[in-house]
C-alpha cells in the first residue's frame, strides 16, 4: 500500500532471536528533526495568525459613559456609544481591521415586527455614525437580522400560526440593510438565513448607490447551542419563543453548506461566513476549497465562554487555548475570525512585536 506523504514501508525482517534493544530504528524520515528547536519550528510553521485576521464583535447599549458586564461572557461588556467609539479607537490603534456591531435593544422597543431595525436613529445607526466620525479608518460590519428587535426573539417575521415568513422577512431585511448602509456600514452581514436575502439586498444596495457596500453572507449558520451567551448579551434569550430550526442549519449537515454558499455567491456575496467556528472547521475548509472566496469563521459566544470558564477555574491555560483555537481557524483556511478575544489577541501579538 502507498501512503500519501510517506515513503513505502519495506516489509519488516523476520525477527531473529532476541531483539537488540540498543539498535537504532532504520528511519530515513524523522519528522521530529524539524521540531528540534524554537528557530526551526518558527522557520517551518505553515500558518500564522496576525492582527489583520481579527474582527471584533462588540455589544452596544443606550446611555453614556457606561459598560455593563455580560454575565455568561466574563470579560465582555456591553458598551454605550461613547465607550464603543473609545474601544473602536483602541482597536484601530492595535491594527484590528474591523468591528462588528450588535445592539442590546431596550426591551420596550421590541415589537412583533421588529420595526426598530428600520429606525434610522437606532442604536446601531448611532454607533455607526459616531465611529465613522471619530475613527474613520476602521471597517464597520453590521448584522442583518431581526432578533435584537423582535418581541419573540426570532430573526424573521412570525405568522399567526408560528411560522417564520421568508419573503416577507426578506423585504424587511432589505430595508434594514439600506438603513445600515446609509448610516455608514462598510460590510452588510445578513445572519438571518432567509432564502434569497443576499440577492435582494445586493440589488437594493446597488439601486441606492451603495455599490461599494460589501456583503458578508452568513451562508452556513447552524442552529447551535453555542449562541446562548450572545442571546443574553443582546437580551433575546428571555423572549425567544421556540427554536430556530426552520431557518438555521442542522448541525448534522455538511453538503448543504456547500449548496447554501453556492446560492449566496450567485446572489452576490463578496465573502462567506461559517458559524459557529471551532465545531465547524470542516465546513470552513470545504467552503474555502470549493469556492476560494474570502471565508470567515465566527468563534461564537459559547466558544468564548467555554474557554474563559475553564481558564477562570484554572482548568486550562486560557491564553494558550485562545491562541491555539485561533490558529486552528487559520489552518482550516479561514481568511479571518470574528472573535471576542480580538483585543486581547491583538495586544498579545503586539507585545511579541
Ligand atoms: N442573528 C442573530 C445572531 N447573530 C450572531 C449570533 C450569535 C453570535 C454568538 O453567539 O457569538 C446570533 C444568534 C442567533 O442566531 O441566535
Ligand atoms: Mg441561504
Amino acid at each position: 500500500m502507498t501512503i500519501p506523504f510517506a515513503r513505502p514501508r519495506p516489509a519488516f525482517p523476520e525477527p531473529s532471536g532476541r531483539p537488540d534493544v540498543s539498535s537504532k530504528l532504520d528511519l530515513v524520515q524523522r519528522p521530529r528533526r524539524n521540531r528540534k528547536a524554537g528557530w526551526a519550528r518558527e522557520l517551518l510553521r505553515e500558518n500564522t495568525l496576525t492582527v489583520a485576521d481579527l474582527i471584533w464583535p462588540i455589544f452596544v447599549m443606550d446611555g453614556s459613559e457606561a459598560r455593563t458586564p455580560v454575565g455568561s461572557m466574563p470579560g465582555v461588556d456591553r458598551l454605550t456609544v461613547d465607550e464603543a467609539v473609545r474601544e473602536a479607537a483602541r482597536a484601530a490603534a492595535l491594527g484590528i481591521p474591523a468591528i462588528a456591531l450588535f445592539p442590546y435593544t431596550d426591551p420596550e422597543l421590541r415589537t412583533a415586527d421588529g420595526r426598530e431595525a428600520l429606525n434610522r436613529d437606532n442604536l446601531v445607526c448611532r454607533t455607526l455614525r459616531a465611529i465613522k466620525n471619530e475613527v474613520p479608518e476602521i471597517g464597520l460590519i453590521t448584522d442583518v437580522a431581526l432578533d435584537p428587535y423582535t418581541s419573540h426573539g426570532h430573526d424573521g417575521l412570525l405568522s399567526s400560526d408560528g411560522r417564520i415568513l421568508n419573503d416577507e422577512t426578506v423585504a424587511v431585511l432589505v430595508e434594514q440593510a439600506l438603513v445600515q448602509a446609509d448610516a455608514g456600514a462598510d460590510i452588510i452581514a445578513p445572519s438571518d438565513m432567509m432564502d434569497g436575502r443576499v440577492g435582494a439586498i445586493r440589488r437594493a444596495l446597488d439601486a441606492s448607490g451603495h455599490l461599494d457596500a460589501q456583503i458578508l453572507a452568513y451562508s452556513a449558520k447552524y442552529a447551535s447551542a453555542f449562541y446562548g451567551p450572545f442571546r443574553d448579551a443582546v437580551g433575546s434569550s428571555g423572549c425567544l419563543k421556540g427554536d430556530k430550526l426552520t431557518y438555521q442549519m442542522d448541525p448534522a449537515n455538511g453538503m448543504e453548506a456547500l449548496r447554501e454558499a453556492a446560492l449566496d455567491i450567485e446572489e452576490g456575496a463578496d465573502m462567506l461566513m461559517v458559524k459557529p467556528g471551532l465545531p465547524y472547521l470542516d465546513i470552513v475548509y470545504r467552503l474555502k476549497e470549493a469556492f476560494g472566496l474570502p471565508t470567515f469563521a465566527y468563534q461564537v459566544s459559547g466558544e468564548y465562554a467555554m474557554i474563559e470558564a475553564a481558564a477562570r477555574n484554572g482548568w486550562l491555560d486560557g491564553e494558550k487555548a485562545m491562541m491555539e483555537s485561533l490558529m486552528a481557524f487559520k489552518r482550516a483556511g479561514a481568511d479571518g475570525i470574528l472573535t471576542y478575544f480580538a483585543p486581547r489577541v491583538a495586544e498579545k501579538l503586539a507585545r511579541k512585536g
